[in-house]
C-alpha cells in the first residue's frame, strides 16, 4: 500500500452532438449527443495530513510533457488558487476553486491527481504510446496547449472527471451510479466549466461527460452568471444554494444508438473556431429575428422528427429484431429499391437532409461556415457507401470531423481505400458509449512503458 490513504480512479466520455447544434443553446430546443469511447481519466490519491488543515494538491499530466500543477490551499485565506511555479491552467484552477468553495474542507489533505486522456482527443503527430496489459497512452513531448485537437471536449471531459476525483476526497463513499451523486459532479463541472472558459455555453458537453448519450435541454445561463465574483464573501453559500438547492431545469436523458447501428467519426485534419461560428450566427440570427426563426422551427422540427425516429428503431428492434434484422439488411445493400421499404430509415434520412439543407442556408446568410461546400460533397459521398444511414458535421459543423451513423458491418475502411473522393478521411478508432462518469480499477493505470 503506498504512502497515500485511499487511491481511487474514475472516467468520462467524450461527445459528439449529433442534432441540436445552436439551437441547444436555447433551452427551448432539445439536443441529441452521443458520449463516444475516448476517455479523459484520472487517479486521485489522498492522505490526511494530521493535525494540519491545509491542503497540497498535485495535478499531473504525464502525457504532455510531463505536465504538472502545485497547489498549496489554505482554509485561512479562502482556499485561494496560486500555482508553486506560476503555471496556468484555468480548467483545473476553477475547478480546484469550485470544490473547495463548495465542500470548504477543514481537515488538511495531501492529493496527488493524475490525469490521462485517451487518444480520440488530440492529434497522435510526435507522440509516443506507452501501454501496460490494461490501457495505453500516448505521450507527448509538447504541452497540452501545443498539441493539436479533435474537437471531442477535452475541456469538459478534464473538469468532470477532475470534479468527481475531488468530491471522491471529501464525500466518502462516492458511488457515481447514485444520480445525486452525478447531479452533485454535474452542478459543480458545469459552473467550472463555464467559469474557465469565460463563456457559457450550453454545456452539452459537460452533461454527456457526466450522464452519457443523452437527449439534452440546458440550463438558463443566469444560474451561473450571476454568481457573485470569487472575491465576495458570500461565494460559497451562493454557490452551495446553486448546487443543493435549486432547480436547474436542465433535462439529460438517456438514450443510446439503437443495436447494429454505431457511430463513425471522419477526420478531416481540420478544425473550426465554434465561437467565431456561434458569433457570426448569434449576429445573422438577431439581424433578422422572424427569418432566424423560421429557420430554426424547421430545423428543430427536424431535430425532433430524427430524435423520434431513433427511438422508434430501437422499440422496432425490441419488439421485432427478425424485422429489424432485414432493415439492417437493405441498409447494408445500400438498395434504393429495398431502402424505399423502411419509412424509419427515409424519416430519418429526409429529416437529416431538411437540417442539412437549413444549416446551409445559414451558411451562406451568415458566413459562418457551419456546413462548407467542400464537407457537403463528402458526406453526400459518404450516404453512397454501402451500410451508411446518414451523416452530419457535428456540434458548431465546420471543418471539424463528420459523424456518420452505419451498420456494424459497414466496413469503410475497405470501401473508401484509394477512392479519392475519400482521400482526405482518416476513419477515427472511436465508437458510441452510452456511459457517462465511471469508477475505474487504479490498477490499470500503473507501470506504462
Ligand atoms: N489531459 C489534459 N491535461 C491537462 N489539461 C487538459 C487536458 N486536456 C485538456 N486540458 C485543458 O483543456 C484545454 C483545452 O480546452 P478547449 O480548448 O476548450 O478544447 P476542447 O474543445 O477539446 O475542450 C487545454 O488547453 C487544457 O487547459
Ligand atoms: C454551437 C454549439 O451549440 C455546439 C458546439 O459544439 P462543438 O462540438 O462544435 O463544440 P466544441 O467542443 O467547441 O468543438 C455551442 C454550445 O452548445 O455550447
Amino acid at each position: 500500500m503506498s504512502s497515500f490513504e485511499k487511491v481511487q480512479a474514475f472516467s468520462a466520455p467524450g461527445k459528439a452532438l449529433l442534432a441540436g447544434g445552436y439551437l441547444v443553446l436555447d433551452p427551448n430546443y432539445r439536443s441529441y449527443v452521443v458520449a463516444v469511447s475516448a476517455r479523459m481519466h484520472a487517479v486521485v490519491k489522498s492522505l490526511d495530513l494530521k493535525q494540519k488543515t491545509h491542503f497540497e494538491l498535485e495535478i499531473l499530466s504525464s502525457q504532455f510533457n510531463n505536465d504538472c500543477w502545485i497547489y498549496t490551499l489554505n482554509p485561512s485565506d479562502g482556499y485561494a488558487i496560486i500555482e508553486k511555479d506560476g503555471k496556468k491552467n484555468p480548467f483545473i484552477e476553477m475547478v480546484l476553486f469550485n470544490l473547495f468553495s463548495y465542500f470548504r474542507p477543514q481537515q488538511g489533505k495531501r492529493i496527488l491527481i493524475e490525469i490521462f486522456s485517451d487518444d480520440g482527443y488530440h492529434s497522435q503527430l510526435n507522440s509516443v504510446l506507452k501501454r501496460n496489459s490494461y490501457k495505453k497512452f500516448s505521450y507527448h513531448t509538447n504541452s497540452i496547449t501545443e498539441v493539436p485537437k479533435t474537437g471531442l471536449g477535452s475541456s469538459a471531459g478534464l473538469v468532470t472527471v477532475l470534479t468527481t476525483a475531488l468530491v471522491s476526497t471529501f464525500k466518502s463513499n462516492l458511488d457515481v451510479q447514485n444520480y445525486e451523486s452525478l447531479q452533485l459532479i454535474h452542478g459543480l463541472a458545469q459552473v467550472a466549466h463555464c467559469q474557465a472558459q469565460g463563456k457559457i455555453g450550453s454545456g452539452f458537453d459537460v452533461a454527456a461527460a457526466t450522464f452519457g448519450s443523452i437527449v439534452y435541454r440546458r440550463f438558463v445561463p443566469e444560474l451561473i452568471s450571476e454568481l457573485p465574483e470569487h472575491s465576495e464573501v458570500n461565494y460559497s453559500a451562493k454557490l452551495r444554494t446553486l448546487i443543493d438547492d435549486t432547480n436547474w431545469k436542465v433535462s439529460h436523458t438517456r438514450v443510446r444508438l439503437p443495436d447494429g447501428l454505431r457511430l463513425v467519426m471522419g477526420d478531416v485534419n481540420n478544425g473550426s473556431e465554434t465561437t467565431k461560428l456561434v458569433s457570426k450566427v448569434k449576429a445573422w440570427y438577431n439581424s433578422n429575428p422572424s427569418r432566424g426563426l423560421e429557420i430554426y422551427q424547421n430545423i428543430n422540427s427536424n431535430n425532433e422528427k430524427w430524435m423520434a425516429a431513433l427511438t422508434e428503431l430501437d422499440l422496432l428492434n425490441r419488439k421485432a429484431p427478425n424485422t429489424y434484422s432485414k432493415l439492417l439488411e437493405a441498409l447494408d445493400a445500400q438498395d434504393e429499391v429495398l431502402l424505399k421499404q423502411w419509412p424509419e430509415l427515409i424519416k430519418i434520412r429526409q429529416a437529416v437532409k431538411e437540417i442539412r439543407h437549413n444549416f446551409r442556408h445559414i451558411t451562406r446568410e451568415s458566413g459562418a461556415d457551419i456546413e462548407p461546400p467542400i464537407q457537403t460533397i463528402l458526406l453526400d459521398n459518404c450516404l453512397k457507401l454501402k451500410g451508411i444511414l446518414t451523416g452530419v458535421i457535428p456540434g458548431a459543423g465546420g471543418y471539424d470531423a463528420i459523424v456518420l451513423i452505419a451498420t456494424e458491418n459497414s466496413n469503410l475502411q475497405l470501401q473508401t481505400k484509394d477512392k479519392k473522393e475519400f482521400a482526405a478521411v482518416t476513419w477515427l478508432d472511436l465508437h458510441q458509449e452510452d456511459v457517462g462518469v465511471k469508477q475505474e480499477n487504479p490498477v490499470h493505470y500503473q507501470n506504462f512503458v
